[in-house]
């Protein structure tokens, strides 16, 4: 079943170390048939260059394995818990990729100091909180999932107008309206990291972006509809940083 997605999803999955985002077999792709209520997610612990479209594993909305040979992605709890919660959301992407991990290890946002980061986010990608010793005994990929819904509803951002998230310790999670574009959000993440961690070394002044560069480069290629006013504390929250 969903041969299509499959595909896609494998595809999507190749694309990761494609672009340097992955490194042996970390990090995983996810997609989802919104009509069937089943997500096709990447097997666990499978070499990329072993891949093949056939390994790929169907899930349902509970988490429950459908169809597959091999065991889904231990972070398949992560990608079930934001399928349920962001109910726009047609693929996920899971990378270790070290920028970004370098930022969720110091629990620090990827702030948006770039027009490179303004085109794909509207504002800072958000660090959550740890973990505690209790949600990673209990239901560690479960609470991660958990964990990145609390952060985007906690500090009012819309999931849609920030596509990723730092999960802190542990890295990137990012997401889209089909798998290409969320490995496209992911790298875009790094990038901007990268950019970010050296513009920090280089000053100690406020290097995000004035809010009206922001919009010129979110909205010049997402639409004004695209976002604002829907969420109006994430760009007071942005707003709060940046020099206007
Ligand atoms: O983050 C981790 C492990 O820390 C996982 O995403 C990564 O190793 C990939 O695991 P899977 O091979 O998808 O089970």
């Amino acid at each position: 079943m969903l041969e299509k997605l499959k595909q896609e999803v494998y595809d999507a999955n190749m694309r990761l170390p494609e672009l340097d985002l992955v490194t042996f077999t970390w990090g995983n792709v996810s997609g989802i048939d919104r009509d069937k209520g089943l997500f096709v997610i990447k097997p666990s612990g499978v070499e990329y260059g072993n891949l093949k479209p056939e390994d790929m594993v169907v899930v349902d909305l509970d988490g429950k394995v459908v169809e597959g040979n091999m065991n889904p992605s231990s972070d398949t709890p992560t990608h079930t818990v934001l399928y349920n919660e962001f109910p726009d959301i047609g693929g996920i992407v899971h990378t270790h990729s070290p920028w970004a991990v370098s930022f969720a290890s110091a629990n620090m946002d990827v702030p948006a100091a770039s027009t490179t980061h303004a085109d794909t986010f509207y504002g800072d990608v958000p660090v959550s909180d740890p973990l505690t010793k209790q949600e990673i005994e209990d239901a560690y990929e479960e609470n991660t999932g958990k964990v990145i819904v609390k952060t985007f509803n906690e500090r009012h951002i819309d999931y849609n107008a920030v596509p990723a998230v730092l999960v802190s310790q542990h890295g990137p999670f990012s997401w889209g309206a089909t798998p290409d574009k969320a490995v496209y959000n992911a790298k875009v993440l790094e990038v901007s990291a990268e950019i970010s961690y050296h513009a920090l070394q280089l000053t100690r002044d406020n290097i995000r972006v004035p809010q009206y560069l922001l919009d010129k480069h979110y909205y010049r290629k997402h639409g004004k509809n695209a976002y604002y006013g829907q969420n109006n504390a994430k760009s007071k929250d942005h707003a709060a940083h940046a020099e206007n």
